[in-house]
């Protein structure tokens, strides 16, 4: 049931009304209610008939998942300076909100939910038309579950010229289709025909990569290749998200549709999370399998611990991420060597960092700083960005770029969209990478990429 009494709802909207015809202009209202358990991915495929533009978001090690419908408002950048213009029209408009949110559970009320592409000096946009360089989107309708807690927050822009009863109608629908609305059964897709994007010459460009870094071009540098695949019929995102919740535990789930498209993925990596003042990043890099048991897992993990190549690509992201971290935070704590992290498919070097934002700096002023990390570019990073671009042979996109949240009450958290798909109707682009540092072997780095592309490949038909 939601527990929202409508006479408050029909309250706020002719508030708002009356306010838009005031101020001669329209007001972004907010209201939260707690409401029964909601399974997100049941709210995520009835939203289909509610809005073709859906998102999705399940942390990683905590119960913390949130579904959004619709937008109440788009903030969209292309500027250089696109995060802190993002920032500012969130700031002005959160000036402006109305917000009736008795919960203060953060991921409610006010929230924005998208990402950034990788690059913004990417000239040829193909495939990645429908997914404009930034974008952060305020949804309509908000699912956001915190263990077994439900909230749903109903956000809309008011216009003087709105009528109350037609909007309040609106609304009861609409969220009478996400909570109740009839539903079909969920299918994966069924993959008909997978292709590789020209893999020797991804390899020979590996091995060029490493020969450039001898030279001392650079220090390390992230380059990525593509796997496109075929179905017998469109993908049912709900589907896919729902079972890559459940096979990548230690993962952050994301999916963001936008014109029919969907990108999608299981990411390890966490970018930067800030709750309150507290901030948390991630320093991941180095990767080996999982072994076939627990003693070969052990073997292996230690094998990655003391790879001094492994240890170099991991190294050059602690370096970066602890100076860009100092600089706008104080009680910054980072270990002295990695630990192993492990994931279904795979094991990474891992180095937690935790550090207090000074007074003054957001989220998305740390999200700028880091972006991209060695993890995702190399280093040194304008070097390293201008070789990806000069030398790969796809467009990223979102693929590699920081996706994720905010609140109005200085909570968020961004992740680095890897382990990623792009899907258009019945076909899909998918993405892996790998950092390349001086003993790079090309075959083991393709190696290394075909075990990246596992987790969505499973989900999207099998592995190969
Ligand atoms: C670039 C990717 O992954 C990155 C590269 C890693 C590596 O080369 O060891 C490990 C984790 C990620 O930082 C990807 O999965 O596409
Ligand atoms: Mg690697």
């Amino acid at each position: 049931m939601l527990h929202i009494k409508v006479p408050q709802l029909e309250e706020i909207v002719e508030g708002a009304i009356s306010q838009a015809a005031l101020q001669g202009e329209p007001q972004l209202i907010s209201v939260v209610n707690e409401i029964d358990y909601t399974s997100p991915y049941a709210f995520l495929d009835r939203a289909q008939a509610v809005d073709q533009h859906r998102l999705f978001w399940r942390s990683a090690g905590e119960d913390f998942a949130m579904v959004g419908v619709g937008a109440a408002h788009r903030i969209l950048s292309t500027d250089s300076h696109r995060f802190r213009e993002i920032e500012s029209v969130w700031n002005e408009l959160q000036k402006k909100a109305r917000v009736y949110d008795p919960s203060h559970v953060k991921g409610t009320g006010l929230v924005a939910l998208g990402g950034f592409s990788f690059d913004t000096n990417q000239s040829d946009l193909t495939p990645w038309e429908s997914f404009p360089d930034s974008q952060m989107t305020i949804p309509a309708y908000l699912l956001t579950n915190k263990g077994t807690k439900s909230y749903l927050s109903t956000n809309l822009l008011i216009f003087e010229e709105d009528h109350k009863q037609q909007i309040i109608h609106q609304i009861n629908e609409q969220q009478h289709q996400l909570l109740h609305g009839d539903r079909q059964e969920l299918k994966l897709p069924n993959r008909t025909s997978s292709m590789e994007m020209e893999a020797e010459k991804w390899k020979q460009s590996i091995k060029q990569a490493t020969d450039d870094i001898k030279k001392g071009k650079l220090g390390k540098v992230v380059l990525a290749r593509e796997l496109r695949v075929k179905f017998n019929a469109p993908v049912e995102l709900a589907a896919v998200v729902e079972e890559l919740c459940e096979t990548q535990s230690n993962s952050y789930v994301f999916a963001f549709e936008n014109g029919g498209d969907h990108f999608i993925g299981a990411t390890p990596e966490r970018l930067v999370r800030v709750e309150k003042q507290e901030l948390i990043s991630t320093c991941l890099a180095g990767t080996i399998p999982r072994g076939k048991d627990e003693e070969e897992d052990h073997i292996l993990g230690q094998r990655l611990l003391n790879d001094p190549k492994n240890r170099q690509e991991h190294d050059f992201v602690v370096q970066m991420i602890r100076e860009a971290v100092e600089a706008c935070c104080y009680n910054v704590e980072i270990p002295s060597a990695p630990v192993v992290y492990p994931l279904r498919n795979l094991q990474h070097l891992y180095t937690p960092v935790t550090a207090t934002l000074e007074n003054g700096y957001t989220l998305l002023d740390v999200v700028e700083r880091l972006h991209p990390t060695p993890a995702l570019g190399g280093m040194p990073q304008k070097q390293s960005v201008d070789y990806i671009r000069k030398n790969e042979a796809l467009n990223r996109g979102w693929y590699a770029g920081p996706i994720g949240w905010f609140d109005g009450h200085n909570n968020g958290e961004f992740a680095v969209a890897i382990r990623s798909a792009l899907i258009q109707g019945d076909e899909a682009s998918l993405f892996a990478g790998c950092g390349v540092v001086e003993d790079s072997d090309p075959e083991a780095e393709y190696e290394e990429t075909a075990v990246k592309l596992k987790p969505m490949l499973s989900v999207l038909g099998g592995s190969l």
